[in-house]
């Protein structure tokens, strides 16, 4: 195709061209805007499904900042602060922690983390946690993550687990495995209903898990261009723009001696 753009085309081109102008600049700061809020994925399962190891394997391959709740009410446990007491006999007997420690926690470990994308495991675990989450942090999940698995394997691998922790026994897990099916699979439903959740077959070992999961976060690589990438593609494109304007202008004033049509 051999078109070239006569005298009198020129004037409403360039004004074509403003315009396109105008409208990728809004895209951007749309883009921009919608990336300045944290990418929060919440990794939920049974007790013993995997979720931390899968979670280790997920930040260091896709480079997300790994909080988990349990760990982080572990580390609060063990700091003899004024909730290291409660914290301790909740987890023994298999409960749920107040949200608004748990939440704290999380909003802190996010602020410190100098990362936007946060695999946030083992929360929401009941609905109490997930409304006082989305109200205090003001963010909704982008995605989650369920690992399914049954509970006989959960059982198996809880026993094993060998970290000392006051809840890795068999009255414990019983009680944790209640919990989970009363009140964390609610949480699950109500993300499925949101078309949120990704839901993981958690049977094989833990490089067999890895790839069901490696997929899913990598389909959404696009979402992670940071700003400043997008940044550099704007200015790329604005002046491939501006070039070609120029060079209109420039042909259309030394062709016709006309002024230019700025
Ligand atoms: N796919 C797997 N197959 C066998 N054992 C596993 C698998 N994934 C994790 N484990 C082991 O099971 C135990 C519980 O795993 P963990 O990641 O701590 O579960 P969760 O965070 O869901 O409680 C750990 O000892 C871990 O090494
Ligand atoms: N959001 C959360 C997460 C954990 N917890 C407590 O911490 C315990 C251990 O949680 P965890 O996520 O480390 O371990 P698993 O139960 O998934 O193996 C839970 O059984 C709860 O008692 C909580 O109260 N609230």
């Amino acid at each position: 195709m051999n078109y070239r753009i006569t005298r009198t085309e020129v004037p409403n081109v360039l004004r074509f061209m403003a315009f396109f102008k105008t409208v990728i600049a809004k895209l951007v700061t749309e883009a921009t805007s919608n990336r300045c809020n944290p990418f929060i994925t919440f990794v939920l399962g049974g007790p013993g499904s995997g979720k931390g190891t899968q979670c280790v394997k997920i930040a260091e391959t896709f480079r997300f900042a790994h909080l988990s709740a349990g760990d982080l009410l572990r580390e609060e446990m063990s700091s003899n602060s004024e909730n290291g007491t409660l914290i301790h006999d909740i987890i023994k007997e298999g409960k749920i922690v107040p949200s608004e420690i748990t939440i704290n926690l999380l909003r802190k470990a996010i602020h410190s983390s100098g990362n936007h994308k946060f695999l946030i495991d083992g929360f929401p675990r009941n609905e109490e946690n997930r409304i006082a989450f989305e109200r205090i942090v003001g963010v909704e999940p982008d995605i989650v993550l369920f690992f399914d698995c049954p509970e006989e394997e959960m059982v198996k691998r809880v026993l094993n687990r060998n970290q000392g922790r006051v809840d890795d026994n068999i009255d414990t897990m019983k009680k944790r495995l209640e919990v989970f099916k009363k009140l964390n699979l609610p949480v699950i439903d109500y993300y499925s209903a949101k078309g949120k959740v990704c839901k993981i077959n958690a049977v094989g070992t833990v490089n067999e898990v890895f790839e069901k999961v490696r997929p899913v976060l990598a389909a959404l690589r696009y979402w992670f261009l940071d700003t400043s990438m997008i940044s550099i593609i704007e200015t790329i494109f604005l002046v491939a723009i501006h070039c070609y304007q120029l060079m209109l202008q420039i042909n259309y004033f030394f062709s016709k001696r006309l002024p230019f049509p700025w």
